[in-house]
């Protein structure tokens, strides 16, 4: 028996959980500092036992999985290093940031124990075992980063069992890794959340920024509703790095300011060119840390019951839809829906399905 022992069942937690568990051979541990969490998750179906008890669940772990918030991460390391843990178990985290971490493993003796730190690059803005999911981590990059005194052996086991999650394992040194998610994770999340702040402060004085901002500006500044406590962590964490990133920012953004005031058409338009290519060489629609959306937008006449009619056609036809909204219903206009889906094939399937039925569809 193969016991995993899950410090945290949160988001990412509960989502490695559902993958390992009922499968062959493995027993899903979930530990809690809360007597009640613990029971949430028996509850949900998402480990098979939990405890309250560091001791209990370390000591009888094959494999211990860090998915507490990356301040208490040091912290359940030395906790963790107390414990008589077996011969060969490997620990490791799923923090958003790795050369801390590391640092910490380092500090502490984990006897016949070792330590592979991990990301799994894909999340939501949404936290706690309720967003869990199966297919979160599908498809998405998992960074392992082992350094040059981590058995190749310990390695091949973690990648083996982080099969069952369906993503692609990549292996980055720790300091790559902090400079990498800085930029193309830390610093969206703290441009995104200055820019809806910007636009707060506009609102204070006219509440119409608010009601003209949905849409598009709500779409990219999606992330700016991350958990608040959860960034903190991290921000502080790769502060160094951060501080170097937004200095670039900020120049690029002097750079902004100055094509405007020497009203400098001709580098506005490079700026754009450069951005654009740069962008179309991304692969489409790959999982990444600032999740895809597979979502398509429906023209629908303004008559009742067309919605359950869309929704009975795509179930009918074994398309799962994730989520479904009313972008734009007013009585001159048609309406406008969004259909969300969870991959690729489901959306394809949808929008072929609608045409034939005769909606005009785009994405
Ligand atoms: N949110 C995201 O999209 C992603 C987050 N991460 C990383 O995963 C880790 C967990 O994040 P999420 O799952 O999003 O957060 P979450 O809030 O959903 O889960 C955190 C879990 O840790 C537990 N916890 C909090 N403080 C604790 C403490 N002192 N002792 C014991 N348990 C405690 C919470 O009860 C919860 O079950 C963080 O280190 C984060 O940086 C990594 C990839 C994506
Ligand atoms: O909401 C999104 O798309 C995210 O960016 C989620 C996310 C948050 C933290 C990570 O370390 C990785 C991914």
């Amino acid at each position: 028996m193969t016991n995993v022992a899950i410090f945290g069942v949160g988001l990412i937690g509960g989502s490695i959980a559902l993958c390992l568990k009922g499968k062959p051979g493995i027993r899903v541990i979930g530990f809690s500092n809360r007597e009640s969490s613990v029971q949430k998750y028996i509850q949900r179906g998402v480990v098979d036992v939990g405890t309250t008890s560091i001791r209990e669940a370390a000591e009888q772990a094959d494999f211990i999985f860090l998915c507490v918030p990356v301040g208490n991460l040091q912290e359940y390391l030395e906790k963790i290093s107390a414990c008589k843990l077996k011969d060969g178990c490997i620990i490791t985290d799923v923090g958003s940031t790795k050369s801390s971490v590391a640092g910490y493993a380092r500090s502490v003796d984990l006897g016949g124990a070792c330590f592979i730190g991990g990301h799994p690059m894909a999340g939501s803005e949404r936290s706690g075992v309720e967003a869990a999911s199966y297919h979160l981590l599908e498809n998405a990059f998992y960074v392992l980063t082992p350094d040059e005194t981590t058995p190749p052996e310990a390695v091949g086991r973690l990648t083996e069992l982080l099969s069952y999650t369906r993503a692609n394992i990549v292996k980055v040194d720790a300091d790559d890794h902090d400079d990498i998610v800085g930029a193309i994770s830390h610093l969206p999340h703290m441009i995104a959340v200055a820019l809806v702040n910007q636009v707060r402060s506009y609102n204070e004085r006219n509440g119409l920024y608010e009601s003209l901002a949905a849409g598009g500006f709500r779409d990219i500044t999606r992330i700016a509703s991350g958990d608040p406590p959860l960034w903190r962590d991290i921000l502080l964490d790769n502060r160094q790095v951060l501080l170097r990133l937004l200095r670039d920012w900020r120049s690029g953004m002097d750079e902004f300011a100055a094509m405007l005031e020497t009203n400098d058409a001709e580098a506005i338009e490079e700026a754009f060119r450069q951005a654009g290519e740069f962008r179309s060489r991304m692969p489409e629609r790959r999982k990444g840390m600032i999740h895809s959306v597979y979502d398509c937008y429906v023209d629908v006449p303004d008559h009742p019951g067309i919605i359950g009619r869309i929704a009975s056609l795509l179930g009918n036809n074994r398309i799962n839809l994730s989520n479904i909204q009313i972008i734009e219903s007013r009585e001159d206009v048609p309406g406008v829906l969004r259909l969300s889906f969870r991959n690729q094939e489901y959306l394809d399937q949808a929008i072929a399905l609608l045409e034939e039925s005769g909606y005009s569809v785009h994405q």
